[in-house]
Parts: C-alpha cells; structure tokens; sequence
C-alpha cells in the first residue's frame, strides 16, 4: 500500500494534538456529556469504549461540529475549534451511519473528499485513483467500485464509509464503530492494518467502540466512558488488573472480572464471608480495609483466569462451595460459569479437565490481584499486589 506522504502545510498544522477540556452536553433536560477531558498526542490512537448510550457518539459529534457544546474547549494542532464551522475543523469523521451518498458509487464516494473544494491538498487523477484504490484493496471491496450504496451489504458500506475517512489526510481522525459490521476474520485483519497505517502518520486517531477488547487491540490507550463521564484511562494491562470500579469492571476483560457481593464478619480475631451456610476464611486485609471505612461488605473481584476450580467439596476454610452452571470447551481452554450462593462467576480452567452440569466444586479465589470494591459506590479500594 503507498501512502502520500503528507504535505508541508497539512504536516505542519497536523504538529499538535487534540486535546478537549471541561466538554459538556445536554439534550433537552438530560446531561449526556459530563466534563469530559483528555488528550490524544500527535500520531496516537485513542479508543473511548463504553456502553451503548455511554455518549460515543456525541462526543464525536461535537468535536467535528455536528453538534453545539454547552461549555468546555477542543483544541486541535493549536486551533480552538469550538468556534469554527465543520467544514473549517479539518476533521475527518466516519460516521457510525455510514452517511453515503446514494446516487454516487463506492469509487466516488470515497473520492469525494478530495475533490471537495474544502480538501487542502488538491491531488490529480491519477493520485486519486491510487489512493482509492489502495484502500478498497485493503479492505477487499475494490470489485465494488462501481456499485452503489443501495447495492451493497452493510459490511461493504461500512468499508465504503471507512476508506472515504481514511483516504484523507485531516488534522484528526474520528472512527466512530468504525469494523463492528465486519465478520470476525475481516474485524481482526482490519483492526492490525488500520493500527499500522494510523501510527505511521502525525494526526491523532479518536476510535468510539462498544467493544473494549477491540479498543484494546487498536489503541495506544484506552478511555472508558460510562454514562457520559470518563471513569478510567489506561492500557489493557490496567483496565483489566484493577479497574477503577465496577462498572468498568464489568465492561472490560474477555471474560470480565468475576464480581461477588460478600457479607464480612469478625470471629476470633479472623475476618469471614458467609456463604449458603458456610463460612469463607476472608485475606485479612480485605477486613481490615473494610472496617476502616466503616462497612462490613464489599464486592470482591477476580478474573476467570485466575479463578482455581477443584472438583471435590471438601473444602479448605478459604474455599468457596459452588455448583457448575455450565461448561463451554473453547478447545485451549473451557470456560466454566458456576454458581456461589446465587451468584455466577466464571473460570478458565484447562481443556483437558471434565466438568458435568450442576456437580459442586471448590473455588480459590487468588492470593494476587484480587480487587476490593466499595459495595455501594462501586470504586475500586485496593488490589491485593499485581496478578501474577
Ligand atoms: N439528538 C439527540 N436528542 C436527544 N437525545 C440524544 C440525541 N443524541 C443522543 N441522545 C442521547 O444521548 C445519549 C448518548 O447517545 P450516544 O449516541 O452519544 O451514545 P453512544 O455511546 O454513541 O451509543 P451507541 O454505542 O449505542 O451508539 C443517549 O441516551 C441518547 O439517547
């Protein structure tokens, strides 16, 4: 794949970052954006992952001017863009919609860009068509050249719609879900190609996804954004050993942490949880930490893989007593989801262990990287010291 090398005027303005502060956004009486802040530095790629309604989007939105803010300030390669119209922001921005024109085909679509009167660099022909081309090639669309959107699966307008961004050489980059249409194989080729064709030039990247182990895998670092606030930024190392809170919690590992509500009490100087009628020797230092602040239950979490299963009942006075719920042999490992004290909780365990519906079992909870959370706000407290 050849790619133009940027020109001097688009390199220079292209020298700084984006950075946006105190943004906030309210549609009718609900606040959908809270505040958000951060920074994304020249030739990075920053995913904001979060759920479906999280404020993705408009975050997106607002930065490429589709929508107003209320307050705060985005400032790109040392612009306030605020108060600049769309088409005077330079952004290029792939919409989660695909926004196509209809009566155009998919060559013209994703050359539309560069032969807008708006577009900087003014290439000819000829570099059009290779710079098209390129990226129909690397996205396995360029047998669909000639075809209209009404004409085409959304996987294919979907790729339509992300070479139509990626062909043009803007101060930034938005992707807003930009390979969620795609099948698994292409998803994962894509995510690879797209990362190594983004580092390699001097825009930043702002990457919106549902899913946090694709935003994982593409980005430098990754941004939480849950119910239109930031909750965390971090890498995959960090969001998955000690999330900042439940919720984040929830959202990110594959599978997610196992989280389990436990009621603490103290008998002869030694802390326990109580589960259906038995009683779990607790690390000592999750009880302290809990009488410290003054409530006596906690949510503990764990990751599945990190989670030891054995098949008998006799348990240790740390273990705790659990029913498997179900069995899914992923062939290098399986994934067993099992039942304490009604709650779920899921383990890896090796492929070559047999397991059968509702036989009860033992679980250790681990010694490192356990994760102690407040029961009622959710914020992460303490993590025992780094899994192994
Ligand atoms: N024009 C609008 N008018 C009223 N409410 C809106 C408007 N646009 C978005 N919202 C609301 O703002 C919240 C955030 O929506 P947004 O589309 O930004 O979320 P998202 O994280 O991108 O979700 P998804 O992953 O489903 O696309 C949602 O509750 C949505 O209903």
């Amino acid at each position: 794949m050849s790619t133009d090398p940027l020109t001097v005027e688009a390199a220079a303005l292209a020298q700084a970052g984006l950075r946006i502060s105190g943004l906030s956004k309210s549609f009718q009486r609900t606040q959908v954006l809270k505040h958000v802040g951060l920074d994304v530095q020249p030739g990075e790629i920053v995913a904001v992952a979060g759920p479906s309604g999280a404020g993705k989007t408009t975050l997106g939105r607002l930065v490429s001017g589709l929508e107003t803010a209320d307050a705060g300030s985005v400032q790109l390669a040392g612009r306030e863009l605020l108060a600049q119209p769309p088409q005077r922001r330079h952004v290029a921005h792939m919409f989660e919609s695909f926004a196509l024109y209809p009566n155009m085909t998919a060559f013209d679509n994703i050359a539309s860009p560069l032969r807008s009167p708006a577009c900087r660099e003014k290439p000819d022909a000829p570099r059009i068509r290779q710079r098209v081309m390129d990226l129909m090639e690397l996205t396995e669309i360029a047998h669909l050249a000639e075809r209209r959107p009404s004409d085409m699966s959304g996987g294919q307008k979907q790729r339509v719609a992300l070479c139509r961004t990626l062909v043009q050489q803007p101060d930034l980059f938005i992707l807003d879900e930009p390979i969620g249409h795609l099948d698994a194989k292409l998803r994962h080729k894509l995510r690879g190609e797209i990362r190594r064709r983004q580092k390699a030039l001097a825009q930043p990247t702002l990457w919106f996804t549902p899913d946090v182990v694709e935003a994982m895998a593409v980005a430098d670092r990754v941004v939480m954004l849950v119910d239109g606030g930031i909750r965390q930024v971090g890498n995959a190392a960090a969001l998955t050993q000690s999330p900042a809170d439940t919720d984040v919690a929830r959202l990110t590992g594959d599978p997610s942490m196992n989280l389990l509500s436990i009621q603490l009490h103290q008998q002869q100087g030694q802390w326990w949880a109580r589960f259906d009628g038995s009683d779990t020797l607790l690390p000592q230092w999750v009880g302290e930490r809990m009488a410290a602040e003054g409530v006596l239950a906690a949510t503990l979490g764990f990751l599945p893989a990190h989670t030891e299963v054995q098949a008998d009942v006799l348990l240790g006075p740390d273990g705790l007593p659990a029913t498997v719920y179900a069995v899914e042999p992923f062939g290098k490992y399986t994934l067993l989801t099992l039942t304490v004290a009604g709650q779920r909780i899921r383990a890896k365990v090796p492929a070559a262990s047999e397991w059968s519906i509702d036989q009860r079992v033992s679980v250790g909870m681990p010694a490192q990287g356990l994760c102690l959370f407040h029961p009622n706000s959710g914020r992460l407290l303490a993590v025992s010291s780094p899994a192994p």
